[in-house]
């Protein structure tokens, strides 16, 4: 399913998608007291989160992700700047009025954070029992269904103890799920994980993505994490966004060096390596990224054919962006019209990048 036709994703507007923010940083930061000093953790900075979709925040350790996270449910103070949720300026907020505005935005946490002496069900109920506004029998109907959205119907009864990993963060899920939040905030929620679950998880919160409409906020190390679930991706570096939209966008066409390394990684491109078979070959060397369906067309060889050049393959992939597939070659091409080969690829919205 594509980003707009997902429910919240967006709104038809005279055929357009109007995206609409439902979170908003307006020149916010923070700063940290250690030793007497203030140290700066964020630099001011502005972020639109558009409704309905998957946000990531990606960054070493370090960069203020926690904290730039911590701000949007105020369980950090900002040093100065707005922020707005749902239409709520939220640092104006007192006391009763910041206990409600929580219920609307769940957190999910790397450790869980479950109560070890409570059962299953027991912690997804907790949110409930203390917001007081439902029977017990209310609260034991809705802890049933969201036990068996996050598929853990077998496992009411036991222990946080008794549970893997993945299980345990489906119930940091579900009792996040508990309050009917508008905002789910996931602090690096698959960081504890191996690959298999971390797919499973990732998975799960997809689907409450699609199914509820809920905005989700997500930080992680991970550019794999972001390429497999988010809409749009915010990269921090030392405090600062420095690159910051579409994942499509920023994945195939990184441009700052922090950005470039987590995409690196991820496609696990070794420099190095790729260098050295630049050594072999001769002519020019192109990257083409390949986005959407021209990544199943048979482009390469009836550009090939018509401007008369040669090519080499490098290296070649295909994998998907949330669920659009994508496809990246690296080519050597010789003799012949390399030109006209160009516009040919470039007039089938393949994307060139010159390498040599
Ligand atoms: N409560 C605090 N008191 C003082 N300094 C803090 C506090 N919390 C975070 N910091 C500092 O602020 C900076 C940003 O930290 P933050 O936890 O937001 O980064 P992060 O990107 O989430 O890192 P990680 O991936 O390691 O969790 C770091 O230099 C950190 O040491």
């Amino acid at each position: 399913m594509s980003v707009e036709s997902r429910p919240g994703a967006g709104i038809l507007f005279f055929g357009k998608p109007k995206v609409i923010p439902v979170i908003k940083f307006h020149q916010v930061h923070k700063a940290y007291k250690t030793e007497g000093r203030m140290i700066p953790a964020l630099q001011p900075c502005d972020l639109e989160i558009p409704a309905g979709q998957i946000y990531g925040l990606i960054g070493h350790s370090g960069a203020g992700k926690s904290t730039l996270l911590r701000l949007i449910n105020r369980l950090e103070e900002p040093s100065g700047g707005r922020i707005e949720v749902a239409g709520q300026e939220v640092t104006s907020l007192q006391a009763e009025g910041l206990r409600a505005f929580r219920r609307q935005v769940g957190m999910i946490f790397q450790h869980f954070n479950l109560l070890s002496s409570k059962t299953v069900a027991e912690n997804v109920a907790m949110p409930l029992k203390l917001a007081g506004q439902m029977s017990s029998s209310a609260i034991a109907d809705k802890v049933a269904s969201l036990i068996k959205r996050v598929g853990l119907e077998e496992h009411a009864n036991k222990y946080p103890a008794q549970l893997s990993g993945g299980q345990k963060q489906r119930v940091g899920i579900a009792r996040a799920l508990s309050t009917d939040p508008k905002i789910l905030l996931c602090d690096e929620a698959t960081s504890a994980l191996d690959p298999q679950t971390t797919g499973q998880v990732l998975q799960l919160l997809a689907e409450i993505n699609r199914d509820l409409g809920l905005t989700l906020v997500l930080i992680t190390h991970e550019m794999d994490v972001i390429r497999r679930i988010c809409d749009q991706v915010a990269v921090l570096d030392a405090g600062f966004i420095v690159e910051q939209g579409p994942v499509a966008e920023v994945f195939l066409h990184p441009q700052h060096p922090t950005t470039k390394r987590f995409v690196q990684e991820a496609e696990q491109i070794d420099e190095q390596e790729l260098h050295a078979d630049f050594a072999q070959v001769e002519g020019r060397i192109l990257r083409l990224t390949f986005h959407g369906q021209t990544t199943y067309e048979p482009l390469l060889g009836r550009v090939a054919r018509e401007a008369g050049v040669d090519f080499t393959i490098l290296s070649g992939r295909i994998d998907r962006i949330r669920e659009v597939p994508y496809g990246q070659l690296i080519v050597a091409f010789n003799g012949g019209e390399l030109e006209q080969a160009m516009e040919l690829l470039s007039a089938s919205d393949v994307h060139l990048e010159v390498m040599r």
